[in-house]
């Protein structure tokens, strides 16, 4: 069997911890690498003690030279560490998986730009259900008639950073470009003070944060006398690091080009 070696960026966070207990718990993935900033006060740290088992794997912030011996790199960090690692990676010529979020639509080209030259998958959320939600999506908004207002809601943990989650964002460009509309030109992102009806085929944004909720969305088609809700509840982050793992395989048998997972899944 051909073993994976893996390198984990953000290794000390709420995902790349999830990420290095689901490589320790697979006989064809091994961790190469773990990987943090220069401040960290987890450097020179045994990164399997992290998950309860030694490994010998040092945490480390050399990042090229770390990632020698690596075949994919795995980054759950934040936008500005995802595209120095993304030029990293590139010019060693190593795969990536992407799960940051909050990019901008000019950080995103950068990403597009990088896989002509190495394979990735970029998705803002890699559990199987939320991708089938994706699929879902796609079917309610060609089967409803207009008159159904779109409204997504979601829920993350007091922790989380960006808004709304990228999860969200997605869900959003699927609803819109099944409408053959681009998502900025319909998009409300939050409402507050008077403000007027509700425009029609607009797609409204609202964002809850509070305790450890692992990540809640839910698309509403709100018409008149009933409405439609399309729910997905995480309850573990172990669903986002299986997917994570998964695309990484998946990569084994790319060279280049920028991948989702709609394709990692076969669901496209
Ligand atoms: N695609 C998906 O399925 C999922 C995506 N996510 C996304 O993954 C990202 C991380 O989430 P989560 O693990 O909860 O976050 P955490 O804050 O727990 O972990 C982030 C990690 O990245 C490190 N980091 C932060 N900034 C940088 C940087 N500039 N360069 C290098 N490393 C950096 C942090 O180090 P330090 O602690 O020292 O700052 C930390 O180790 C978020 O964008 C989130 O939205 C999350 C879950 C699923
Ligand atoms: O920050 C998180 O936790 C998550 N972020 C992703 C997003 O922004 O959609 C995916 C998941 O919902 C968890």
């Amino acid at each position: 069997m051909t073993v994976l070696n893996i390198a984990v960026a953000g290794s000390t966070g709420r995902m790349g911890r999830t990420i290095m207990q689901t490589i320790a718990e697979a006989d064809d993935l091994r961790l190469s690498a773990a990987l943090e900033q220069p401040d960290s006060a987890y450097l020179s740290q045994d990164a399997g003690s992290l998950i309860g088992t030694p490994n010998d794997i040092i945490i480390r912030s050399d990042f090229a030279a770390a990632l020698l011996g690596s075949d994919v790199l795995i980054d759950f960090t934040r936008p500005a560490g995802t595209l120095a690692h993304l030029a990293v990676c590139r010019q060693l010529g190593i795969k990536l998986v992407i799960g940051t979020t909050g990019f901008s639509a000019e950080e995103k080209e950068m990403i597009r730009a990088a896989a002509s030259d190495i394979a990735i998958v970029f998705a803002p959320n890699m559990s199987i259900g939320v991708n089938i939600l994706f699929k879902l999506l796609e079917v309610a908004t060609r089967a409803l008639p207009t008159g159904y207002d779109v409204e997504i809601i979601e829920a993350h943990h007091r922790h989380k950073v960006d808004a709304p989650s990228g999860t969200a964002l997605r869900m959003g460009e699927v609803i819109a470009q099944t409408q053959e509309k681009e998502l900025e030109k319909v998009a409300i992102y939050g409402r507050e003070g008077h403000t007027g009806e509700r425009a029609a085929d607009t797609i409204g944004f609202s964002t809850i944060r509070g305790g450890d909720i692992v990540g809640d969305h839910t698309a509403l088609f709100a018409g008149i006398g009933e409405r439609l809700e399309i729910t997905h509840k995480a309850s573990s982050r172990q669903t986002f690091a299986a997917g994570a793992l998964h695309a990484a395989r998946f990569l084994a048998n790319q060279s280049s080009g920028l991948f989702d997972m709609q394709d990692v899944l076969g669901l496209r």
